[in-house]
């Protein structure tokens, strides 16, 4: 019997909370960014809510990229992703692990190494978020020059991610018989050659890992532009994405869908999870409170650094913060997010302060401040009117933020019959209701000599 279409939920976390000031706030744990124990703590609380999955993001920089009257937010150092990972996989038996990670700034071999290692010893929880990375910092620790165009960061990420997964395809997962008594450890037939050269990459393979129980890590994309819609279309299996409006969710979801089934693959192969970045209180008055708290922790300069980096690198203190946010030129940075901030300043007509303290919290992404119910209901909206599959938890606090989706807005989408009671598997695409893959991409008829 089918199973009933419900919510997939992950914990998107961002030491020490998504909003800006969370480090300020009592409900934050201000050296999260440094301390293992507090997120496994948060992981082993997610996985007993039977959250899908754990996500962190990731720059290759230090994220506040100036220096702001020596006050900073706390994204100024964090664990590398697969690294945290790889720890939390030990202390977690069903969440799913998703870590981001660049393929402008890696190559595919030691990549898909590393995943396949994690999904492994996760025993088939891993997931892969796949970005090309946005901003000229990060260029700069790896060369002297200049970040690569938009455009070619995407045609490089997909020669990137086929070379990915048909490295992941190296060994049948029958490959391996252990066979004491003839001495053949695995079917040498069944371990295959990549040989790939293309304009990017020249891989032979094979890969020194096996397929985990989930074939492989799932693939994870939050591209917004054309060339990352496209990507995403033809490989991801789940999708980011930050979207204010119920109709912008629509058409984005929409649009994704029709890519994919021109793709060949099936609808619901790809899961839209948007951004959501919830405050929840027990009365309305007591959500509103708590984020004036946050609100009132903000300062202007950090504030406003922040959105500079959003908005594409440029450096808007230079500018009369109750001034209009000025006409900047498109960036080589990521195109969607810089359009959504300045759709929303000019919609609203916010000044530059207005758009920053608009932005300080969910960075553009969905803010539903209320009670769990009225939480719920909007969530209930945008899941049944086709907007999402499933959602993006972006607590302001950490883990202040989290425990309240956890104990308050949980119950009432159970109650709703909305989200599990459960886990239905094992493995993260059992709980995903994504297929197994088969062994897909490129390879050699002939086996590894
Ligand atoms: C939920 C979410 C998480 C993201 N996480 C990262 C990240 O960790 N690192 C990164 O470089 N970009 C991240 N991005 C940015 C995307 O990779 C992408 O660059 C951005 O959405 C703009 O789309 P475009 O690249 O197609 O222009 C994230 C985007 C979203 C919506």
């Amino acid at each position: 019997m089918a199973r009933p279409r419900q919510l997939k939920l992950g914990a998107f976390l961002m030491a020490p909370g998504h909003h800006v000031a969370a480090w300020r706030h009592p409900g934050a744990q201000a050296d999260l960014g440094a301390d293992f124990r507090g997120y496994a703590a948060i992981a082993r609380q997610a996985e007993a809510a039977k959250l899908d999955l754990l996500f962190v993001d990731d720059v290759l920089a230090v994220k506040d990229t100036r220096p702001a009257t020596g006050k900073r937010s706390a994204r100024s150092a964090f664990f590398e992703p697969l690294t945290l990972m790889a720890g939390l996989a030990a202390v977690t038996e069903r969440i799913g692990l998703t870590a981001t990670v660049s393929t402008t700034f890696h190559e595919p071999y030691n990549l898909a190494r590393k995943f396949a290692s994690l999904d492994l010893i996760s025993a088939g929880r891993a997931a892969w978020n796949l970005v090309t990375s946005n901003t000229e910092a990060e260029a700069q620790n790896f060369s002297d020059l200049p970040h690569l165009r938009h455009a070619d960061r995407y045609q490089r990420a997909e020669e990137f991610i086929d070379v990915v997964i048909g490295l992941w395809n190296s060994f049948d997962d029958d490959a391996f018989a252990h066979d004491r008594t003839s001495g053949v450890y695995y079917d040498p037939a069944k371990l295959h050659v990549l040989a790939h050269r293309g304009r990017h990459f020249a891989v032979r393979g094979p890969l020194n890992v096996r397929r985990s129980p989930q074939g492989h890590p799932v693939i994870v994309q939050a591209g917004s532009s054309e060339p990352g819609k496209e990507l995403a279309a033809r490989t991801a299996e789940i999708v980011f994405t930050a979207q204010q409006t119920l109709a912008d969710a629509q058409a984005f979801y929409n649009d994704l869908k029709s890519r994919v089934a021109r793709h060949g693959r099936a609808p619901d192969e790809l899961l839209v999870m948007p951004g959501i970045f919830p405050v929840v209180g027990r009365s309305r008055q007591e959500a509103q409170d708590k984020f004036e708290a946050l609100q009132a922790l903000i300062d202007p300069a950090v504030g406003i650094q922040l959105l500079s980096d959003m908005i594409g690198g440029f450096d808007l203190s230079a500018y009369p913060p109750d001034g209009p946010v000025p006409d900047l030129p498109e960036t080589n940075g990521g195109k969607s997010r810089q359009h959504l901030l300045f759709e929303l300043a000019r919609r609203d007509g916010l000044t530059i302060i207005e758009l920053a303290r608009r932005i300080a919290g969910a960075r553009g992404h969905w803010q539903v401040v209320g009670t769990a119910q009225d939480i719920a209901d909007q969530i209930e909206e945008r899941f049944t009117k086709g907007g999402a599959d499933g959602f993006n938890i972006m607590p302001p606090t950490l883990p202040a933020g989290l425990t309240d989706f956890i104990d308050l807005v949980l119950p009432e989408l159970r109650r709703r019959g909305l989200f599990r009671i459960d886990y239905e598997g094992a493995t993260l695409r059992e709980n995903l209701g994504l297929p197994r893959p088969t062994r897909r991409g490129t390879d050699q008829a002939q086996a590894a000599e």
